[in-house]
C-alpha cells in the first residue's frame, strides 16, 4: 500500500547504461581514466607536482599488479589508506578498484585508540600510511598484524624498521604493464564492497559503512548534474578530506568525469586562499565552516578569488545567511549545498544551477525516492510538514560492517534508510533540512534547532564562531545555551548575546540557558560541530574569557 503513496517523491530515473556495460568498477574506472590520456588529472596544490590521467592509470595497474604478484592481494581483501590528499592516495585507491579490493580510507587525525577501532572494523590486509601519522598508524598496525600483513610508507624516508616498506622504493623497478590488457576480475557489483567509510562520528563512535561498487558508480553523475550550467575550464579545488565520505567520492567523480582537481593535505588559510588564485580554481567543494571563513574573516580580502564560479556545500548545515555573505564578499556565480550522508555514498539532494532556492539543500537526485515520516508514528507526512528523512535508492549502504543491529536499526525492512535528520519538502520537491533528530532541543515541548540559533549568532559581525546545545533543567527540559567565540579585539556580554538571539527568535528558541565564551567550537574532520563535546562542557567550570 505504501509503495503507492502520493507523498513518496522520486527523482529522475538512472541514466541509462550507467555501468556502461562494464562487469566491475574497476573496469569501468580503467574506461573512464583512459578516455582523458594526456590530461592532467590530478595537481599538488602545495608542490604543484602534476598526474595526467594516463599516468595515474599506469600507476595504478602497476601497483596492483606488484600488489597481486608479491603480496597477494586478491579481491575482497581490504586495502587501508591513512593520509593527507596526496597524489599517491588515488594512485593507491585506483589500485585496489582494479584489483576488485575494498578500500578503507581512515581519518589520518585518529588517536591510537581510534585507529584501534577502525583497524577493526574494516580488518585492512595491508595500509597505506603518510608520514604525518605514520608513528601512530604503524603502531596500530603492529598491534593487529593478525590481519595487516604489509605497512606501505608514503614519502622518501623510512625510520620505522624493515616490516615497513617505502611505497616509492615498491613501485619503482617494477616492469611497466600495459593499462589496456591488465586482468580486471569481473565482480558482482551490487554486492561487492568498494569502499568502507567512516562516518564522522559526531553522534557517537564512527560505523564502517560499506559502500558496493553499484553504490560508486551510482554516484559518479552527480558532477555533471551539479555542473550542468556552466563553460569554461573546470579546475576543482579539493580540500576536503579524501578519508571521508563527501571528499573520497568527490574525488572518484571528477576523476571519472575528465576534471583537474588540485588537492591540498589539510585547510591552511592562506594555502587555501592562495591555492584558488594560483590555480584560478573555478569549483570548490566545500563544508559550513570554509563558508563561515570565507564569509568573515579578514584575511579574504587580501586574495583574488574572481575565478569561483561555484561553490558546492554539503555536509553540515549551511544559513541562507552564510551564503548570502559570501555571495556578496566574493561575487561567486553560483552557491549550491548538497545533502548527504556516508550511508548515501555521495549526496541524495542537490542544488544546481537552476534549482537553488535559498536555505533549501535542492532535489531528490536520480535513482532515489524520499518519504518523510513522523517520527513518533512512523506516518508518512505530505509537502511542508517537517519530519524524519527516509530515503531508498541505488547509493544506498549495503550496512554497516560486523554490526547488524545497527543496521537494521537504520534500512527497515522495506529497505527504507532512516536518516535521523528532520526536514521537509515544498511543493516543488526542494528539501529543507531543519536539525537531528538526536539534536534538536526539547524546551517546554517545543523542539529547538540548534542550527537555526547558530545560523542567528553567526549573522552578528561580533561572533566568529557559535555552537549551541541544551542544558537539562527539571522544568522546561532542557534551556537552549550558546558557546560563542568572539571576533578578534571585540568585547560582548552574555546579555547582548542573549538580546540578539532574542530579538530575532520567537520565545522557546531564546537562549534561556545562557551563554559561555570559548576560544574555539569543537568540530570534526568534515566540518560538523561535535555538540556531545560542548556538553560535556557544560559541567566544567565557566571560563573567564
Ligand atoms: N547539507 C546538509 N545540511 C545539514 N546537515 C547535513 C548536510 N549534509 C550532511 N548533513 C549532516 O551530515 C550527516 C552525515 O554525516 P556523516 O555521514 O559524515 O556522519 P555523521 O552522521 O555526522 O556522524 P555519525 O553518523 O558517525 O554520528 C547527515 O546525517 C546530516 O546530519
Ligand atoms: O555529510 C556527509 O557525511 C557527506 C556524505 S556525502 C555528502 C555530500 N555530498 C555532496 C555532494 C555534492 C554537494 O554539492 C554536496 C554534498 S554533501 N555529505
Ligand atoms: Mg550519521
Amino acid at each position: 500500500m505504501e509503495q503507492n503513496n502520493k507523498f513518496i517523491i522520486s527523482g529522475k530515473p538512472e541514466p541509462v547504461n550507467i555501468t556502461e556495460g562494464c562487469g566491475s568498477l574497476g573496469i569501468l574506472l580503467r574506461k573512464r581514466l583512459l578516455r582523458n590520456g594526456d590530461n592532467v588529472a590530478l595537481v599538488d596544490g602545495v608542490y604543484s607536482s602534476e598526474l595526467r590521467y594516463l599516468e595515474l592509470l599506469e600507476k595504478a595497474v602497476c601497483l596492483a599488479d606488484a600488489l597481486r604478484s608479491e603480496i597477494g592481494v586478491r579481491s575482497g581483501d581490504v586495502v587501508g589508506i591513512i593520509s593527507e590528499n596526496r597524489l599517491e592516495f588515488p594512485v593507491s585507491l585506483f589500485a585496489a578498484f582494479l584489483l576488485g579490493a575494498t578500500v578503507a580510507p581512515i581519518n589520518l587525525t585518529y588517536t591510537e585508540r581510534e585507529f584501534d577501532h577502525a583497524l577493526n572494523l574494516s580488518k585492512p590486509k595491508i595500509l597505506f600510511v603518510s608520514p604525518y601519522s605514520a608513528e601512530r598508524a604503524i603502531k596500530a598496525a603492529r598491534r593487529n598484524m593478525n590481519f595487516v600483513k604489509q605497512v606501505f610508507l608514503y614519502g622518501e624516508d623510512n625510520p620505522y624498521g624493515a616490516d615497513v616498506m617505502l611505497y616509492d622504493e615498491f613501485l619503482s623497478k617494477k616492469p611497466a604493464i600495459n593499462p589496456h590488457t591488465f586482468w580486471i576480475e569481473p565482480t558482482n557489483m551490487e554486492e561487492h564492497v568498494a569502499l568502507i567509510m567512516c562516518s564522522s562520528g559526531t553522534t557517537g563512535l564512527p560505523k564502517g559503512v560499506q559502500l558496493t561498487q553499484r553504490n560508486v558508480i551510482a554516484s559518479l553523475p552527480i558532477l555533471s548534474e551539479l555542473e550542468s550550467s556552466f563553460e569554461g575550464p573546470r579546475i576543482i579545488l579539493g580540500v576536503i578530506p579524501w578519508f571521508h565520505a563527501f571528499g573520497c567520492l568527490t574525488l572518484i567523480n571528477v576523476l571519472c568525469n575528465q576534471q583537474k582537481l588540485v588537492s591540498l593535505p589539510k585547510f591552511e588559510e592562506g594555502l587555501f586562499l592562495s591555492c584558488i588564485e594560483n590555480y584560478r580554481c573555478t569549483f570548490v567543494f566545500v563544508v559550513p565552516p570554509l563558508m563561515v571563513f570565507l564569509a568573515k574573516h579578514p584575511l579574504v580580502d587580501n586574495y583574488d578569488l574572481s575565478s569561483i564560479y561555484t561553490l558546492l556545500c554539503g555536509a553540515a548545515p549551511l544559513s541562507k545567511e552564510t551564503a548570502d555573505l559570501v555571495k556578496k564578499r566574493i561575487g561567486v556565480k553560483n552557491i549550491l549545498q548538497g545533502y548527504g550522508m556516508s550511508e548515501t555514498t555521495l549526496a541524495m539532494v542537490v542544488q544546481t544551477a537552476d534549482c537553488n532556492k535559498p536555505g533549501s539543500v535542492g532535489k531528490l537526485l536520480f535513482g532515489t525516492k524520499a518519504k518523510v515520516v513522523d517520527p513518533e508514528t512512523g506516518r508518512i507526512l505530505g509537502p511542508n510538514q517537517p519530519g524524519e528523512l527516509c530515503f531508498k535508492g541505488t547509493q544506498i549502504m549495503k550496512g554497516y560492517i560486523g554490526n547488524e543491529k545497527a543496521t537494521n536499526d537504520t534500512i527497515d525492512k522495506e529497505g527504507w534508510l532512516h536518516s535521523g535528520d528532520i526536514g521537509y519538502y515544498d511543493e516543488d520537491g526542494e528539501f529543507f533540512i531543519i536539525d537531528r533528530l538526536k539534536e534538536l532541543i526539547k524546551y517546554k515541548g517545543y523542539q529547538v534547532p540548534p542550527a537555526e540559533i547558530e545560523a542567528i549568532l553567526l549573522t552578528n559581525p561580533k561572533i566568529k564562531d557559535a555552537g549551541v546545545v541544551g542544558v537539562p533543567d527539571e522544568a522546561a527540559g532542557e534551556l537552549p545555551l550558546a558557546f560563542v567565540v568572539n571576533q578578534p579585539n571585540v568585547t560582548l556580554t552574555e546579555a547582548e548575546v542573549q538580546q540578539y538571539v532574542a530579538e530575532r527568535t520567537s520565545p522557546a528558541k531564546r537562549l534561556h540557558g545562557g551563554v559561555r565564551f570559548v576560544s574555539e567550537i569543537p568540530k570534526n574532520a568534515s566540518g560538523k560541530i561535535l555538540r556531545r563535546e560542548l556538553r560535556a562542557m557544560l559541567n566544567r567550570p565557566k571560563s573567564k574569557l
